[in-house]
C-alpha cells in the first residue's frame, strides 16, 4: 500500500543549532492508519510534523507525500483571539467558505451539533477542540494531523476525544498522525506508537511496545499506572528499522533481537 507520507533518514536542524533537533528519522503513515507520536519535551515532535508537512526543510533525507494529499491540520496553538468576537459558522468559513449543510454536517460529525451561532470565546476547551476538528476535516482530508489536540482538557475529556477520533477514522477512513502526552489514552487509540527523543527511540503496535521489556524499562510505570516518560533520558543514535505494526529495537533492547548497529 502507498504511505500517505514517508520519511527516510530525516534530519532537521533549526537555524545555526549544531546538533538536528531531528536526527536520521524514518517514519511512515499508511491510510487509515492511527499513529501517535510520543516524547518528552523537545524530543522534535511538532519539527517532525513541520517537516512531514513541509513546514520545515530536511538538512538530510527525503520527506515524500502522495501527489495531492489532502490534509487536515490543527497545530499545536491556534492564533486567534478568542476575545475577538466571531461565532463558530464563521469560523468555519475561514479561510475557505463553506456551505450551511456542510457547517451543521461536520459539527454533527464531532459531536457539537447546532454550535453554528455560538462566539468561540464562549466555547469551552472541550467545545473549541472539537471546533477546530471539524474544520480540519471540511476538505475530506485523507490525513488529520493533530498536534496536542487535548491539552487543556480533563482526563473524560481526553478520552472523550479520542473517541470521537477513532470514531472519525472509523466513518471517513482518514488516516490520523497525532502528537500527544496523554500516553495510556493514547496507547489504546493508536494503532502504531512512535517514541521520539531525537531520534525514533522505540516503535510499533500500542501492545508491541507496551509488552517489550525495552519499552519498559526506558518508560517505566509510576504509581498511578502513568507511563513515566518524563523521566526517561534515553539519547543515543541508532539505525532503526521502522515498520509498521513492528517494535523496532533499540540497543537498550533486553529481549532477543538481531539490531543493526551503524556505529561498528
Ligand atoms: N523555529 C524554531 N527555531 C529554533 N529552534 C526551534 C524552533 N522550533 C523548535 N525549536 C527547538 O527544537 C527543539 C524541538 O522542538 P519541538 O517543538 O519540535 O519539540 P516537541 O517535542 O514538540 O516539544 P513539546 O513537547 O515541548 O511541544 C526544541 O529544543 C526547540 O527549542
Amino acid at each position: 500500500m502507498n504511505a500517505l507520507i514517508r520519511a527516510a533518514d530525516l534530519s532537521v536542524s533549526h537555524g545555526g543549532a549544531d546538533l538536528p533537533v531531528l536526527r536520521h528519522v524514518d517514519f511512515r503513515i499508511d491510510p487509515a492508519e492511527i499513529v501517535t507520536v510520543v516524547g518528552p519535551n523537545g524530543s522534535g515532535k511538532s519539527t517532525l510534523v513541520r517537516a512531514l508537512l513541509g513546514h520545515v526543510a530536511a538538512q538530510t533525507g527525503r520527506v515524500d507525500r502522495l501527489p495531492g494529499l489532502r490534509i487536515g491540520y490543527v497545530p499545536q496553538r491556534v492564533h486567534i483571539d478568542r476575545a475577538m468576537p466571531m461565532t463558530v459558522r464563521r469560523f468555519l468559513s475561514l479561510p475557505v467558505r463553506v456551505s450551511d449543510a456542510d457547517a451543521r454536517a461536520v459539527l454533527e460529525r464531532t459531536g457539537v451539533p447546532g454550535l453554528e451561532g455560538r462566539q468561540i470565546g464562549a466555547l469551552s476547551g472541550g467545545q473549541f477542540q472539537r471546533v477546530l476538528l471539524a474544520r480540519a476535516l471540511l476538505n475530506d482530508p485523507q490525513l488529520l494531523v493533530l498536534d496536542e489536540p487535548t491539552q487543556g482538557l480533563d482526563q473524560p475529556g481526553i478520552v472523550a476525544f479520542y473517541q470521537l477520533i477513532e470514531e472519525v477514522r472509523a466513518q471517513t477512513g482518514v488516516a490520523v498522525l497525532m502528537v500527544s502526552h496523554d500516553l495510556l489514552v493514547v496507547m489504546r487509540a493508536s494503532d502504531r506508537v512512535v517514541c521520539l527523543n531525537g531520534h525514533v527511540c522505540c516503535e510499533g503496535t500500542p501492545q508491541a511496545v507496551s509488552a517489550a521489556p525495552a519499552y519498559r524499562a526506558l518508560f517505566g510505570m509510576d504509581a498511578q499506572g502513568t507511563l513515566a516518560l518524563y523521566r526517561h533520558h534515553h539519547d543515543h543514535d541508532h539505525d532503526h528499522v521502522v515498520e509498521a505494526g513492528h517494535h523496532v529495537h533499540g540497543p537498550d533492547c533486553a529481549h532477543e533481537h538481531h539490531h543493526r548497529d551503524h556505529h561498528a
